[in-house]
Order: C-alpha cells, then structure tokens, then sequence
C-alpha cells in the first residue's frame, strides 16, 4: 500500500557533518509513529526536510506517492502536511479563536478575501470552535494566547495546524515545556483524533512515546538506527545500549 509520507534515500549534510544519511522511511496510513534518538540525532532536520523548510542533497520524499521533494513549504502544507514546531509559534497578541480563524481562513482563502476580519465569519468561527471543543480548550477561546499557560499555547499550536485540515500531522516535541503532569494532557487529546489524520511525532519522555506510538523509529546520527512495534524496540539490545538504559523493561 502507498504510504501517506515516505522518503526515500533522503541525505542531507550542514557542511561536512552527515544529518540525515540515507533515510528509507513509511509513515503509513493512519499511522501514530514516533521519532525518538538522542540529542543531535537528526529529528527535528528530518521533520524541516519532510516540510520542505529544508531541501534534501539527496533522496525524495513522497506524499501519497507524489513526489515532493522540490515543493515549496506553502505547497506542502496545501497538499495536506501540518506540523508544530519546538517553539511556540502562535500570535500571541490575537485570541485563541482568532488564532484558529487566521488558520481556517487561510485554508479556505477568505484571508484575501475580505478586507474586513474575514476570519471572523460564522462558518470560520464555527469549525473554529468546534476543533477548540475537540482540543478542550473551548473555555479559553477568547483570551490572549500570551496570558495561557504553556499546556494550553501547544494546544492551541496544535489547534491551528488542525485548521488547515492536514492529512498527515508532524508535531515536534508537542509536550516540550509542558509540566510533566500536564503534558500527558496534549497525548490524551491526540489519542482522539480520528484515524484518517496520519501522526508522527518527536518525544524525549518514553513513557509518552511508549503509551501512544504504534511504530517507533530510532536515529541516531543521522541514520536509522532500527524501527519496529514499541515492543520491538523496547526488546532492542543496540536501542536499549544506545538510548533506553534499562529503565523501560
Ligand atoms: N542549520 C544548521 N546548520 C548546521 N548544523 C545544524 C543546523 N541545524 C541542525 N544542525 C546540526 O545537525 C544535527 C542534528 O540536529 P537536529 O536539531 O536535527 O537534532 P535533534 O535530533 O532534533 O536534536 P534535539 O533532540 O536536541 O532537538 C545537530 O548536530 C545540529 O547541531
């Protein structure tokens, strides 16, 4: 079956240093897929390389069998590739649910639309609304995203992505700043998400990663270090000599 995102052979290299070296990967259908790796691995590169921030030296990268190693990031995102990053990127002088209006109306081009706060149209405020309800975060819609807690902007972050209706969701250390006992809120709400909408992620905390990942892949160096079920990998020798420690047995 095709996979919703695949590279393959994707190379990258920062001068002489190799960052993605080599990458064969399937994000599939449906898929909750975790990238985890030590500090420096080559995550966050592979997740600018899979949106297009960054070109690849070599290697492609698929969406749904197209291939869109050359498009734009802009191109990406319309074709249906969302993504949070490690920090916030939020206006944080607009409201929530103005923040998640810019996002559905840039989907659906109302932004150029109008010259008034198009945004602030009934069907923009509506679905706006009712992925703030999906987040539960509905109670904060109208206030300033700068006065949240941190919990809450990743949510929001994860709100806006939502808004332009991707068809694969690539979040980078969603639960990053999060208090450690709030952060299992963001994977709860994730955990709703309908099944159509593909996810990979970047976590550090394993717990998370070993609670809500289906499939796991390990860089390390730039390279994929193994790949398989959360079993697999917690049973991996070299992953757990590497990164684990013996703590997830
Ligand atoms: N723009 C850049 N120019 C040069 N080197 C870079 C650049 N971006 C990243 N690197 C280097 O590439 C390597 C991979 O970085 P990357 O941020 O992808 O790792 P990571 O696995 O996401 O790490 P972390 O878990 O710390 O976020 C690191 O050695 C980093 O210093």
């Amino acid at each position: 079956m095709t996979a919703t995102l695949e590279t393959i052979g994707l190379y990258r290299t920062f001068g002489a240093l190799v960052v993605a070296d080599h990458i064969d990967f399937r994000l599939e259908k449906g898929a909750r897929h975790a990238l985890i790796g030590p500090n420096g691995a080559g995550k966050t590169t592979f997740i600018n390389l899979l949106t297009g921030r960054l070109r690849p030296s070599a290697g492609q990268v698929l969406l749904n069998g197209v291939d869109i190693t050359f498009d734009r990031p802009a191109a990406r995102v319309k074709a249906g590739i969302g993504r949070t990053f490690q920090i916030n990127a939020l206006f944080n002088d607009l409201t929530v649910l103005d923040n998640v209006c810019l996002s559905i109306a840039e989907r659906t081009g109302a932004s150029r639309l109008m010259l008034k706060p198009a945004y602030r149209h009934g069907e923009i405020v509506d679905e706006a609304m009712a992925l703030l309800y999906a987040l539960h975060i509905h109670d904060v819609c109208d206030r300033f995203v700068s006065d949240l807690p941190y919990g809450k902007q990743r949510l929001v972050e994860i709100a806006i992505a939502l808004g332009l209706r991707p068809s694969v969701l690539l979040l980078d250390e969603p639960a990053a700043g999060v208090p450690s006992h709030e952060s299992h809120v963001i994977f709860d709400v994730l955990e709703e998400f309908p099944k159509d909408i593909s996810i990979l992620f970047i976590e550090h905390d394993m717990d998370l990663v070993f609670r809500f990942a289906e499939r796991i892949t390990v860089l390390a160096g730039g390279a994929t270090l193994v790949e398989g079920t959360p079993d697999e990998i917690r049973e991996n020798q070299i992953v757990r000599d590497v990164y684990l420690g013996e703590s997830h047995g």
